[in-house]
């Protein structure tokens, strides 16, 4: 069997604490639901990676912020908060790394039976997964602990999407990993995965559909541009293909002059 021991998750519900002065925080609840993709912007030290914290540990009024979690509308079940087989939340950071000295294919396999799964197949479906993430190859053979970045954080991605099958993935500011961010939003929305970026990423901001900007440790508003950030979304998906075309020439060591900074 190939069952998913995540919970089905309806809904997730965030509701407000006290900002870093300690005052109420100005908003009634957020509710997050499969497929949804939002990202949380805001100045350094504005409250993000709290905020994403909240909804990994399924705060109660327990942490700095006071904030409190809900699934399915109540507070969440003891054993999904405390059996990682059960947790329906994902979390990749940029300081995600992987020391175990296996392949990706053991490691992958070691998960899977770990969740009593069996493999007909999900290995080499995450692998292609991750595949769609990053452009730098992933094969099973690989070992874990050589994997870049960019290539560890895709098979991440993957793992919770196709093992872990956990409706919620949390990604704390992966955008210049060496992912293709556009790739992971469209997927993981034909998945219905919820999908939560902490981003300073004017690109992934605009991808994603609800963005929450933080202020002094709160959440400060909530937008939902819709339609209006169109022509802005266009604008900055040439600007980002650019930015990346003059990042690999300049991996690749080339000397960019003036004349030739346009690609
Ligand atoms: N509501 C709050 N009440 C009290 N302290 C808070 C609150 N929110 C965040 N903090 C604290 O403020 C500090 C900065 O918060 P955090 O790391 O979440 O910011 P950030 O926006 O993720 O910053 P960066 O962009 O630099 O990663 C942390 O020490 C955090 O514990």
């Amino acid at each position: 069997m190939t069952q998913s021991t995540s919970p089905s998750i309806q809904t997730l519900t965030i509701l407000p604490g006290t900002t870093r002065t300690g005052d109420p925080e100005n908003f009634t609840e957020i509710t997050i639901r499969p497929g949804d993709t939002i990202s949380i912007v805001g100045p350094t030290g504005s409250g993000k990676t709290a905020f994403i914290n909240d909804i990994e540990v399924f705060a109660q009024g327990d942490t700095i912020t006071k904030r409190k979690i809900l699934v399915n509308g109540s507070e969440p079940a003891d054993d999904l908060v405390r059996d990682p087989a059960k947790k329906p939340i994902a979390m990749i950071t940029q300081n995600t790394k992987c020391l175990a000295d296996l392949t990706v294919e053991e490691f992958l396999t070691m998960h899977l039976r770990s969740r009593k799964m069996e493999n007909i197949g999900i290995v080499d479906d995450a692998i292609d997964l991750a595949n769609q993430f990053t452009g730098e190859k992933i094969a099973g053979c690989m070992r874990m602990s050589s994997l870049s970045g960019g290539q560890t954080r895709s098979l991440f991605v993957a793992d919770a999407v196709s093992i872990s099958d956990t409706p919620i993935i949390l990604l704390d500011e992966v955008e210049n990993a060496g992912i293709f961010k556009d790739r992971v939003i469209e997927i993981l929305r034909e998945k219905h995965k919820a999908i939560i970026f902490v981003t300073h990423d004017p690109y992934v901001a605009l991808l994603t559909e609800k963005r929450i900007v933080m202020k002094g440790g709160a959440v400060e508003k909530i937008l939902t541009p819709g339609d209006e950030e169109r022509d802005a979304l266009t604008q900055i998906a040439k600007m980002d293909a650019d930015m990346m075309k003059l990042r690999e020439r300049i991996r690749s060591g080339e000397l960019l002059s003036a004349r030739r900074v346009e690609a």
